[in-house]
């Protein structure tokens, strides 16, 4: 049987490892740093957020764990996400995928369910 999209991208470890890069890479990129700089001074927020993340991406990549928080729409209601913001981040996304020597097939996956959320995210 084909290998769920939670399997190619390593279960729960593999998405924490891929998570945890991406905030740093979301950090260190100079289109969306002051988004995310805030986090350092806040551990316990950035952490909490990090645990957000790895359940969105865990339950919707076919794994066990079940998302809690709010929907994409409105957690990031009134951050006016720009298209330019959005593209720095799956561009964070993507690099660290490759980073983690995750497959292309796998890659693609995860652009287009980033893609598919776009204008839930952006201009909101
Ligand atoms: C494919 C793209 C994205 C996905 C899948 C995504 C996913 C998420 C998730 C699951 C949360 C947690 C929601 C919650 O705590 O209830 C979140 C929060 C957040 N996102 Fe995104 N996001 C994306 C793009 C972006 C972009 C482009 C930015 C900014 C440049 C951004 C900034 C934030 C911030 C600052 C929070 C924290 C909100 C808060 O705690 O009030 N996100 N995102």
């Amino acid at each position: 049987m084909e290998q769920t999209l939670y399997d190619r991208l390593g279960g729960k470890p593999g998405i924490k490892a891929l998570v945890d890069d991406v905030l740093e890479a979301h950090m260190v990129n100079p289109a969306i740093s002051a988004r995310f700089l805030p986090y350092r001074e806040r551990p316990d927020d950035l952490n909490d957020a990090k645990a957000q993340l790895c359940a969105f991406f865990g339950a919707g990549s076919g794994g066990p764990e079940q998302y809690t928080g709010r929907d994409m729409v409105a957690a990031h209601r009134g951050m006016n996400i720009s298209t330019g913001e959005y593209m720095a981040a799956i561009d964070d996304i993507m690099s660290v995928l490759a980073a983690h020597e995750v497959d292309e097939m796998t890659r693609k996956d995860v652009l287009m369910i980033g893609y598919s959320l776009k204008g839930d995210i952006t201009n909101q």
